[in-house]
């Protein structure tokens, strides 16, 4: 899917009425099949661009264009069908607690899935090699059958990217895949995300904190400070002058000092039962 934005202005609805815009006109585009990262501090507006290019937010003045169609001027339904095309996975995966690990990752098919078949999915996973193969390009495919609130922070992200696999979509906008991941599984993890993004021929747009994932993996990066464009060239060409200019007074961010990785931290179990003996 290729796809392109105007002078977007973008306010989120429960803003302050006197913060400035997350984006203030922002022209961007990109080819069918391209893979971009997008970088640049913490508040620079790289969720919200997600957001725009998925049809989950109006900007408040601008053109945005998939395919070529302008999403906001199309019937409620057709709206619908755009977004079942693409993919918004968002940094912490909406995975229902109870939920079984597989039934979490086939939910991805749900969008090109009849009523009935959906329903049906959800007693009986219809595809699991399916399910097992996208699991094990993140090394998850022995937690299958594991319950979801019994996985790690980084297991979760984890099993928020094989979903992404199976995901029938032509676009894939993917918020901070790596934010709970140690580097040897983030490294992996982006490894698989771009070669099954190519493989689909599907567009892959990513924000990242990880600025050397950035750099290693995609093939174009945008820097995004203060809701504005601070570049976009292809990867070959960002220097450490205009990353030091990017992070300037956010330092820490560039240097990677961020929350640790996730993956080893399990949700709390709950507090022994106290008996009473009497
Ligand atoms: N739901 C919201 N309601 C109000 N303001 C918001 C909301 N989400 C984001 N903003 C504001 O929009 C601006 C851009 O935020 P955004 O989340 O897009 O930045 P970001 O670059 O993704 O940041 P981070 O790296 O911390 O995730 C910030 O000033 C933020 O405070």
């Amino acid at each position: 899917m290729k796809l392109a934005i105007e002078s977007i202005v973008a306010r989120h609805p429960a803003a302050r009425d006197d913060a400035e815009p997350a984006l203030r006109g922002l022209s961007l585009a990109f080819a069918s099949g391209e893979q971009v990262a997008v970088i640049g501090p913490s508040g620079a507006g790289k969720t919200t661009l997600l957001q725009i290019l998925a049809c989950a937010m109006p900007p408040a003045s601008g053109a945005v264009r998939l395919n070529g169609e302008s999403p906001w001027d199309l019937p409620r339904s057709a709206l619908q069908r755009l977004r079942g095309r693409l993919l918004l996975a968002p940094q912490v995966p909406p995975l229902p607690p109870r939920q079984r690990v597989i039934t979490a990752v086939l939910a991805a098919r749900l969008p090109a899935m009849g009523l009935w078949a959906s329903v049906r999915s959800l007693f009986y996973p219809a595809d699991i090699p399916a399910a097992f193969d996208a699991l094990e390009q993140f090394d998850l495919g022995d937690k299958i059958f594991e319950r979801v609130d019994r996985l790690s922070g980084g297991e979760r992200q984890r099993v928020g990217l094989a979903r992404t696999l199976l995901a029938p979509a032509e676009l894939w906008l993917v918020d901070e895949p790596l934010s709970a991941l140690d580097p040897t599984r983030a490294r992996q993890a982006m490894q698989s995300l771009t070669e099954a993004a190519h493989q689909r021929g599907a567009t892959l747009i990513s924000t990242l904190h990880q600025v050397d994932m950035a750099l290693a993996h995609f093939p174009r990066v945008i820097g995004l400070r203060d809701g504005r464009l601070a570049f976009d060239l292809p990867t070959a060409e960002v220097t450490p002058e205009q990353l030091a200019r990017l992070y300037d007074q956010f330092e820490h961010e560039l240097l990677g000092e961020t929350a640790p990785a996730m993956d080893d931290v399990r949700p709390a179990a709950p507090p022994p039962a106290v008996m009473h003996c009497r």
